[in-house]
C-alpha cells in the first residue's frame, strides 16, 4: 500500500504588488508516491516548494490542482482521518512558548486523548532520547534554542505513535550532535516502528543517510527522483551534490548543509 500518493499536484499563490496582479506557482505538476514503511527525501532550494507541500499533505494548504491520498484518504474528504494518523514536525507549529515542553506536550497529549500519564511517560523518554537534559523540560520553551524547541516539536509529534511522520526540515539549525541524535532517532523509528517518512532537507548527507529514496524539487517542479545510487547514475554524477546540480542547473544555498 502507497502511505503517500500525489498526482499533478499544483498550488499557487496570489498577490498584487503596486496594483499588479501577481502569480507565484510553488507547485507545478508534481506527481510521486511514498510506498509504506519507506523514508523519502525531498531535496531543494530555498522557495522550490518544499514547505507548501508538507503543508498540502498535512492538510493545511489546498491544491489548486491534483489528487493526494494520504494512507489511502484522499484528500480534502478525508481530511478528519489523516489528520488524526497523521504526524508533522515544523518549526512554524503552534506552541505555546510560555510553557515548558511538559506543559506544551500534556495539553496536546489531552487533544489527542492521551491520559497524562501514558503522554508524560512517552515525550519524556522520546525528549531524554534526543538528548534534550531533564532539567530543562520545566522551563518555558521561549527560552530555549531552536534545536531544542525542534526536539520537543518531534516529542509532539510523535506522541500518537503515527505510520506516517511529515518532516520540514527537522534538521535545519540543529548543531552536528543535536542532528545527530535526531537522525538516529528516525533510523530508529523507521527501523522499530516501520514509520513511514517524508522530510524535506537541504542537507545532501542527510538525504544519503536516511532516505530509500529522494526527490529533486525545483522551482516548484519534481525534476528527478530515485535511490541515490539510480539519481547518481542518472547524472553521470560521483555524488549527490554533483546529481543534484547537473539535473537541476542549481545548487542548494551555502550555509545550511555544512555539520
Ligand atoms: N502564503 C504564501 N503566500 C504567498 N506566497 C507564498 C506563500 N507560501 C509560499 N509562498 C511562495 O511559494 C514559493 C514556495 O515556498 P515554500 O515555502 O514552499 O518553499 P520551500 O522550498 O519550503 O523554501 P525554504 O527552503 O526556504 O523553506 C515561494 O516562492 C514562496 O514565496
Amino acid at each position: 500500500m502507497w502511505a503517500i500518493e500525489v498526482e499533478n499536484l499544483s498550488k499557487v499563490f496570489r498577490k498584487t504588488t503596486f496594483g499588479r496582479r501577481q502569480e507565484e506557482w510553488a507547485l507545478k505538476g508534481v506527481s510521486f508516491r511514498v510506498a509504506e514503511g519507506e523514508t523519502y527525501a525531498l531535496l531543494g532550494p530555498n522557495g522550490s516548494g518544499k514547505s507548501t507541500l508538507i503543508r498540502i499533505l498535512s492538510t493545511l494548504l489546498v491544491p489548486d490542482a491534483g489528487r493526494v491520498r494520504i494512507l489511502g484518504y484522499p484528500l480534502p474528504e478525508g481530511e478528519r482521518r489523516v489528520r488524526e494518523r497523521i504526524g508533522r514536525v515544523s518549526v512554524d507549529a503552534a506552541f505555546y512558548k510560555k510553557l515548558s515542553p511538559r506543559e506544551n506536550l500534556l495539553f496536546a497529549a489531552q487533544l489527542y486523548g492521551i491520559s497524562p500519564k501514558e503522554a508524560e511517560r512517552r515525550a519524556m523518554a522520546i525528549l531524554e532520547r534526543l538528548g534534550l537534559e531533564t532539567r530543562r523540560f520545566d522551563d518555558p520553551l521561549e527560552e530555549m534554542s531552536r534545536g531544542m524547541q525542534q526536539k520537543v516539536a518531534i516529542a509532539r509529534a510523535l506522541l500518537i505513535r503515527p505510520p506516517l511522520l511529515l518532516l520540514d526540515e527537522p534538521t535545519t539549525g540543529l548543531d552536528p550532535r543535536s542532528r545527530r541524535d535526531v537522525q538516529g532517532f528516525l533510523e530508529e523509528l523507521r527501523r522499530e516502528e516501520g514509520t513511514t517518512l517524508l522530510l524535506t532537507t537541504h542537507d545532501m548527507a542527510e538525504a544519503e543517510r536516511l532516505a530509500h529514496r529522494v526527490g529533486f524539487l525545483v522551482r516548484g517542479r519534481l525534476v528527478a527522483e530515485g535511490t541515490v545510487e539510480e539519481l547518481k547514475a542518472m547524472a553521470g554524477a560521483g555524488n549527490l551534490e554533483e546529481a543534484f546540480l547537473r539535473m537541476t542547473g542549481e545548487g542548494l544555498e551555502e550555509g545550511t548543509d555544512a555539520s
